[in-house]
This record gives C-alpha cells, sequence and structure tokens, in this order.
C-alpha cells in the first residue's frame, strides 16, 4: 500500500468549500500519493456499498451551467471546447490578478466566468508543470517519435482535435488567452471531466447540446465535478454514479484506514491512459496491445479490400486473460491470419462461421508467433534508441531535464509492458 501524505492546506480549504457547497464527503479524504499526484484516501473502515461522496446537481461545471452559458461562443463550438474556453477565461483572470498584487489573491472574474466562489476548488487544480512532466502532447519530439504505434495514434487524433477547438475558437477569446493557456485548460477537462447526461433537464431542452437527450453521444457528455475528480483511477474500481441529484461514488469492495480508494475511468489499456492521462498501470486487466501496425503491412490491396467488406480491417487486439494473465488475440486477428495464411476461400469459410478454423489452428499460431518474434527484436532496439536519446539538448535547465527523464520512464515502461505481452503471446502460442 502507497504511503498517502498530506495534500497541503489549500486541500482543506477545498474540502470545507465541498462540504459548505452541499456536497457529502462520507469516511475519505484527499491526500497525496507519490507519483499520482493527489488522490482519495480512506479515513477509517468503509465497507462495500457505503457512498463515499455525493456532489449536489447544482455544484457540476457542465455546458448548461448558467457560467458557461453566459459565454458568448460560436454555437459550432465542441463541449470539450466550450469547457476549455470557460476555464481559460477563469485562469488568466485569476492568475493575472494574483500576480498583479502581491497582497490580494482573490479575484472577481466578470460576469460571464464562472463564479468567484469557485476559487478554492481551482487552486488544487494540477499546474500547468504537472500536466508537462506526464501527458505525452508535451513529450520532446525525441521522445514522442518513439512513442508506440497506438499511442502514435491516440497522441496525433488529440492533437487535431485540440487544434479544431483552438482554431475555430481563437478569434473569438480574449486575447489575453494564449494557446498555451489554452492547452493547459483543454487537457483539465480532458483528464478530469466525467460522463454525463443532464439528467437535471428534461428530455428535450435548448440546454442540452442536443436540444434532445436521446442524440447525445459521448463526446457532449462532459462534466468537472469538484472533488470527485481528486479520484485517481484502478482498473477495478468504484464506479461513478450520476443521476437529477448529482454525481456520486461509492465503494465496490470494504476499504481499510489509510488505503488510496480509486474510481474506474474505463477499461482503459495502458496506451490509451499513457496519452489521455500521463500514466501506466503496472497491473491493468484491461491492458491490450494493437497488432494493426505488424499485420496491415503485410496485407495486399486485395486483401484489405476482402478485409473491408467484412468490416474486418484493422482492430487486431491481443489483450491478456483477465484472470491467467495469459495473452489472447481477438477473433478479428484469427480471421486475419486466415487470409494471409491459408487464402481468401478458406478466411472466408470461417468469417461466414462454415469452419470453425480449429484445423489450421497450429499453422495460424505459427505463422503469428514468426510476426511477434520480429518485433521482439525490434522493441530491443527501440529501447536501447530510447535509453540512448540525449535529452538534455531539448531542455534548458535541472528542472526541465527531471521531467523529460520522467517522460523517458514512462516511455521505457511502456515498451518493456509490451516486450514483456509479446514475448509471454510467443511462448503461448507454441505447440
Ligand atoms: C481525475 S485526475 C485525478 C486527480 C489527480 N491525481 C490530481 O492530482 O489532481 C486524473 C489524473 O490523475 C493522475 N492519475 C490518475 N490515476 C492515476 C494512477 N493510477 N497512477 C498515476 N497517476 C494517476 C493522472 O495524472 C491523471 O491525468
Amino acid at each position: 500500500m502507497t504511503a498517502a501524505l498530506d495534500p497541503g492546506e489549500q486541500y482543506t480549504d477545498f474540502t470545507a468549500w465541498a462540504k459548505e457547497n452541499g456536497t457529502s464527503i462520507n469516511g475519505i479524504a484527499p491526500a497525496r500519493f507519490p507519483g499520482r499526484g493527489i488522490g482519495i484516501v480512506a479515513s477509517r473502515n468503509i465497507k462495500k456499498g457505503e457512498v463515499l461522496v455525493h456532489v449536489p446537481t447544482n455544484s457540476l461545471l457542465h455546458i448548461a451551467h448558467p457560467s458557461i452559458r453566459a459565454i458568448n461562443l460560436p454555437d459550432s463550438t465542441t463541449v470539450h471546447a466550450r469547457l476549455a474556453a470557460a476555464l481559460a477565461l477563469w485562469y488568466t483572470t485569476t492568475t493575472k490578478t494574483t500576480t498583479k498584487t502581491t497582497t490580494k489573491t482573490t479575484t472577481t472574474p466578470p460576469s460571464s466566468n464562472p463564479p468567484a466562489s469557485y476559487s478554492p476548488w481551482q487552486k488544487t487544480w494540477p499546474t500547468p508543470t504537472d500536466l508537462k512532466t506526464t501527458l505525452p502532447i508535451y513529450y520532446p519530439e525525441a521522445l514522442q517519435t518513439h512513442l508506440p504505434p497506438a499511442a502514435t495514434h491516440l497522441l496525433k487524433q488529440q492533437l487535431q482535435n485540440l487544434n479544431r477547438d483552438w482554431t475555430s475558437l481563437s478569434p473569438t477569446l480574449n486575447p489575453t488567452i494564449t494557446k498555451e493557456t489554452y492547452t493547459y485548460t483543454w487537457l483539465l477537462v480532458n483528464t478530469r471531466t466525467f460522463y454525463y447526461t443532464y439528467p437535471h433537464l428534461p428530455a428535450t431542452s435548448p440546454l442540452l447540446p442536443t436540444r434532445r437527450r436521446s442524440k447525445l453521444t459521448a463526446s457532449h457528455c462532459y462534466a468537472l465535478c469538484p472533488f470527485i475528480d481528486y479520484f485517481n483511477h484502478a482498473d477495478t474500481g468504484c464506479t461513478p454514479h450520476h443521476d437529477r441529484s448529482g454525481y456520486s461514488v461509492a465503494a465496490e469492495r470494504d476499504y481499510g484506514p489509510g488505503e488510496e480508494v480509486c474510481v474506474s475511468y474505463g477499461a482503459h489499456s495502458n496506451e490509451f491512459l499513457m496519452v489521455e492521462y500521463g500514466f501506466v498501470l503496472d497491473c491493468n486487466a484491461w491492458d491490450a496491445f494493437l497488432l494493426d501496425a505488424l499485420l496491415v503491412p503485410l496485407l495486399s490491396g486485395g486483401h484489405k479490400e476482402a478485409l473491408r467488406e467484412h468490416g474486418f480491417l484493422g482492430g487486431y487486439v491481443l489483450a491478456c486473460e483477465a484472470e491467467t494473465q495469459v495473452p489472447v488475440v481477438c477473433h478479428r486477428t484469427q480471421a486475419v491470419l486466415r487470409l494471409l495464411v491459408l487464402g481468401s476461400s478458406r478466411y472466408a469459410d470461417f468469417v461466414s462461421g462454415v469452419d470453425d478454423g480449429l484445423g489450421e489452428q497450429a499453422s495460424v499460431n505459427q505463422y503469428l508467433a514468426g510476426v511477434l518474434v520480429k518485433y521482439s527484436r525490434e522493441i530491443v532496439g527501440i529501447l536501447e534508441e530510447v535509453q540512448d536519446l540525449d535529452l538534455k539538448k531539448e531542455v534548458e535547465n535541472d528542472d526541465q531535464e527531471e521531467m523529460v527523464e520522467g517522460q523517458r520512464e514512462t516511455l521505457v515502461k511502456r515498451w518493456k509492458q509490451i516486450q514483456d505481452m509479446i514475448n509471454r503471446a510467443i511462448i503461448a502460442l507454441q505447440p
């Protein structure tokens, strides 16, 4: 069990503020966990099923909140962009006032900003440096170019989304908001929002991002939840719940005093956690490695056409059996391997269910083992390259050097996890 440390005075103030605003906190407190920032610790014995925290609807921050609605932004602005713009306005106003006046640290943001009374919460957000230390979007290019393939793809998408939001909003934003500040608040939204379907609003409401609840997609369903945003992630943790009354978290098992209580952000692989949240878990039942970068280059144009027709092009997953940690490949991978090894007619029999494909499993396994052995050798080279990179030339001072060394450590850790998964799969594929 990792020791929980006193998080500091601003967290005591924040907890008092949350309670004053109707949040009920039961048997837990914020604490600092080395390597994980702030998390939530059990302050007494907790029984499975106990509600640990409830944040009332009027303390949640989402785009239907009056303070966010008051900010005049183009209709086409995404929910993510809208929240990030609000936090950027708020952050810029507060930090500007704070630096100008040494004696007065509070500020009254313009009426379009979230209420000044939110400032005890804001003071507990991770700093820009905290995010720079962990998130691959801030890695130097030398490290970014060595990300595993699925992480590279996720980072590209993240950058596209950020740039789309910034490009559409920057002409209308207050000029004091720089791209750097907007990137920071956009990433705060990315790492701290919870899934929210606006249950306090009627099913058809002009305040819903799609006017009708039935039309909502995941990209519309974001809310910031003060206090609940201090739960760190574990692969099996408490599941946050929301309804008309607000957001809550109940214990999914018993906890002892001093134990960290985590929620699950979802069934995410370590590559997803790394790009979206800036960490990888040592033990992750949902971890997986995408084999697309290994298998797709082996396909001919005709192969790709056939796979596309059946909806089987890409998405080839190597995962681990949750209980035994034995590597397993998904059905799509079994299909593409049959196409590569046995040809189109046997592949067609397999995908149509005429043939269960078990008769040729040994030769299919052998083929995949060969592909994985080759990749395992490549990983040895990638690890050497990453460890030998001269990152000193990427930095300006000792603090930044420490930061990039931490980034390198996470990247090396992830590659070693992939190497381990691949090597275990090679063994499991042997006859
Ligand atoms: C919703 S916030 C949780 C509170 C956060 N630790 C803080 O200090 O404000 C999500 C962020 O917490 C960190 N985090 C969450 N779970 C983690 C874990 N299991 N290990 C390391 N960092 C974690 C990551 O930086 C992530 O982006």
